[in-house]
């Protein structure tokens, strides 16, 4: 299988924090971060706005993001943080062409906003090829910073990772942690930008006849606006025309848009809106169809707690208006495809579904990819979530079979409000290695696995 992708690939830099470390660094600047505790500016654009961000995170022990908008502050962050952190392949998008890669498409091309030698270390070396330089031919065992100068325009989300328990003082006040969490500065101008190279672009047009697909996500990292006064419809219209070229020169050419979360509802549910027919399918996870739900008035009730039949009248009621297309809903505890038409038959979705699922589970509890032959034998011994499997029941129950229903223990398949509906339940792992990029991985898994029965 030949596949596009576009966009997001970027570089993601885990550190663990050590509280007393970090009062240290920060004393030089104590007024400022005590002044910016008190009113939190919510992004980044100097050393203490850094400090002021990841100390009220730890205060509170609650999750954030927010975005490094200064070049020096970058390099700050780099040449302090970069050298002690665990670094990986980042973006939905990176995480996805490796997953294709890795389990066995023969050509996988990405969108690579910064090229630098460190990005490309994190690319699978299996099918992986970058227009510009040919095959990758960087060795080295994906990502040792120290082997690598570090670009100037390195596009990096640094992840602060705290422990519960951990206490030190900053200033008078003693800082104590309730719960463990991350804070994240994200410095990635590009991509939030929807940034399209020119030689990919150029590639993708030349080599369109034999590519069988397009995997697609970056969406929401779009902003509403730009430093220079330009709203996020530009830069998302310029996506929608690569593709709309895509498919008049390949009607064949199958399209999947991967979700994240974005920064408005109104945003995510004009990109939801925007994308169908044009794609194929489209895969989110309960928080982005709440989002979706949320713009479109509808019952949100439900969708959060994982009640598969809330999260079904969700789904059906949003394809009724974006128009005919496919939307994959993968929870934790099990996954839904809502379609308008049948791209294949449903023995055969079902069979993609069960794909990915096997593959995400055997990817947390192994923590890397591996041959698809060794991914499903390690997944053939997770079990699968219990509350899935009776959430799917509910629907088989709710539902009439009809002649072509089919009700497995593991599987179903319905026709309803005129959508043809397939679930399983996930695979879970008890404790896993890996947790980000589980979603992806199921995605693209089930993409991959598409593609291959559909040709
Ligand atoms: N412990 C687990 N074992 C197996 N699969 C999991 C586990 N936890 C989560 N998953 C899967 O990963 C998915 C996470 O998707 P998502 O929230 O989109 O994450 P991301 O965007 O980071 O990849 C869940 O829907 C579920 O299918
Ligand atoms: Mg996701």
């Amino acid at each position: 299988m030949k596949i596009l992708c576009g966009y997001n690939a970027n570089i993601d830099a885990i550190y663990k924090v050590d509280g007393s470390q970090m009062a240290e660094m920060a004393e030089s600047y104590r007024e400022e971060i005590s002044e910016k505790i008190k009113d939190p500016p919510g992004f980044i654009s100097s050393i203490p706005d850094f400090f002021a961000g990841l100390f009220t995170s730890m205060e509170k022990g609650t999750g954030a993001e927010w975005m490094v908008r200064d070049k020096e502050v970058s390099r700050w962050l780099r040449n302090n943080f970069l050298e002690g952190s665990l670094l990986r392949m980042g973006g939905n998008m990176g995480i996805m062409a490796n997953v294709l890669s890795e389990l066995g498409a023969s050509r996988v091309i990405p969108n690579v906003a910064n090229p630098s030698e460190l990005q490309m270390s994190f690319f699978s070396r299996k099918a992986i090829f970058i227009p510009d330089g040919g095959e990758i031919q960087i060795d080295g065992s994906g990502g040792a910073f120290s082997t690598f100068e570090s670009d100037e325009n390195e596009l990096i989300h640094f992840v602060f990772d705290f422990k519960k328990g951990e206490k030190f003082r900053f200033i008078e006040n003693i800082i104590s942690v309730p719960r463990e969490n991350r804070f994240i500065a994200t410095y990635d101008p590009l991509n939030f930008e929807l940034h399209i190279d020119e030689q990919f672009s150029r590639y993708a047009l030349e080599h369109i006849g034999e590519m069988d697909g397009a995997l697609i996500s970056g969406y929401h990292l779009l902003r509403e606006r730009y430093p220079d006064g330009s709203s996020y419809v530009e830069k998302l219209n310029r996506s929608l025309d690569q593709l709309k070229e895509w498919k008049v020169l390949n009607n064949k050419l199958y399209i999947h848009v991967e979700f994240g979360h974005f920064s408005s509802d109104k945003m995510a549910y004009d990109v939801f809106n925007s994308l169908f027919p044009l794609v194929d399918s489209i895969g989110i996870n309960e928080d982005e169809l709440a989002m979706l739900a949320h713009m479109s008035e509808l019952d949100t009730s439900g969708i959060l707690e994982m009640d598969a039949e809330a999260i079904l009248e969700t789904a059906v009621s949003l394809c009724e208006v974006s128009g005919p297309g496919r939307v994959q809903i993968h929870t934790r505890e099990f996954v839904l495809s809502v379609a308008s038409d049948m791209h294949l038959g449903a023995e055969h979705i079902l069979e993609t579904l069960h794909f990915g699922v096997n593959c995400a589970a055997a990817f947390a509890c192994s923590g890397k990819l591996d041959e698809r032959e060794n991914l499903l034998k390690i997944a053939s011994s997770i079990g699968r979530s219990k509350y899935g499997k009776e959430q799917v029941q509910n629907i088989a129950d709710q539902i009439p079979s009809g002649d072509d229903g089919i009700t497995r223990e593991d599987s179903i398949f319905r026709k309803y409000r005129e959508h043809f509906i397939c679930a399983v339940p996930t695979r879970l792992c008890g404790d896993p290695v890996a947790t980000v990029g589980l979603g992806d991985t199921i995605s693209s898994a089930i993409f991959l696995r598409e593609l291959e029965l559909r040709a």
